[in-house]
């Protein structure tokens, strides 16, 4: 008998009644069929560093050239499958291993997957890296420094940490790790959205060959 530890309900416990059932469908053939490679791109950064703003116009352009994409967005995901959460350590760790989870059978299921979380662990990151494959999973490091983020602060987010509306904000009073060698580095200080967005599609393009 095979004895396992695994997550269930953020628990370790040992796994002895669940069986891994295979398929005869598998990513290979999904891929053949959508005529790509499923892979996913990770984008990480502070809060108004422009992940969401340049995951959309990756995925966008991507559609336009014919790409079967999926976006998940760490505000909507927070709306439904991650309600529960909060933004202790804990509930962003949990956070991001239901999404590296989420992803992965997406990427699976052969979509261009483009995942915009503040992912602020390396920990956690590289869980994610793990689950999904190192090959197929693209680490992108969206980059603006707070002060930048605080000056854009699209949703008047900074504006209330400032007041103590809101506490653990990333890169003020909860840490932010930052990606010691991504995939891509989009410095969104120095390239546009169209730039930045350019580069990741680039990369996207030469990897799908
Ligand atoms: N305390 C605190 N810290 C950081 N962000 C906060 C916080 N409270 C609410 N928000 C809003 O939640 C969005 C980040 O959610 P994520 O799921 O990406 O965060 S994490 O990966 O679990 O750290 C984040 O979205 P983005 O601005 O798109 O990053 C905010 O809109
Ligand atoms: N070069 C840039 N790249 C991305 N966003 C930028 C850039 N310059 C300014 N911005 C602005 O910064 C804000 C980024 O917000 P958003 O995309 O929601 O960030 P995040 O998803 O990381 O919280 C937007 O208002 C966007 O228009």
């Amino acid at each position: 008998m095979c004895i396992e530890r695994v997550f269930l309900g953020g628990r370790l416990v040992d796994n002895l009644n669940i069986f891994w059932h295979n398929g005869k469908v598998e990513y290979k053939d999904r891929c053949k069929h959508l005529k790509q490679k499923g892979m996913v791109l990770w984008f990480t950064g502070l809060s108004g560093s422009g992940k969401s703003t340049i995951a959309v116009q990756v995925e966008k352009e991507l559609y336009k050239k014919g790409f079967v994409t999926y976006l998940l967005d760490g505000d909507n995901v927070r709306y439904g499958l991650n309600s529960n959460l909060g933004f202790s350590n804990e509930d962003r760790e949990e956070n991001i291993r239901r999404i590296a989870e989420v992803s992965a059978l997406f990427k699976d299921a052969g979509l261009i997957t483009l995942v915009s979380f503040i992912s602020p662990f390396r920990k956690s990151r590289e869980f994610a890296k793990q689950k999904i494959g190192s090959i197929t999973f693209v680490e992108i490091y969206v980059k603006a420094d707070v002060e930048t983020c605080a000056k854009r602060d699209p949703k008047g987010l900074y504006k209330k940490v400032k007041k103590g509306v809101i506490k653990n904000f990333t890169g003020i009073s909860s840490p932010y790790e930052e990606p010691e060698n991504p995939d891509i580095l989009l410095d969104t200080r120095e390239l546009s959205v169209e730039e930045a967005a350019n580069k990741v599609i680039k990369f996207v393009l030469n990897k799908q060959r």
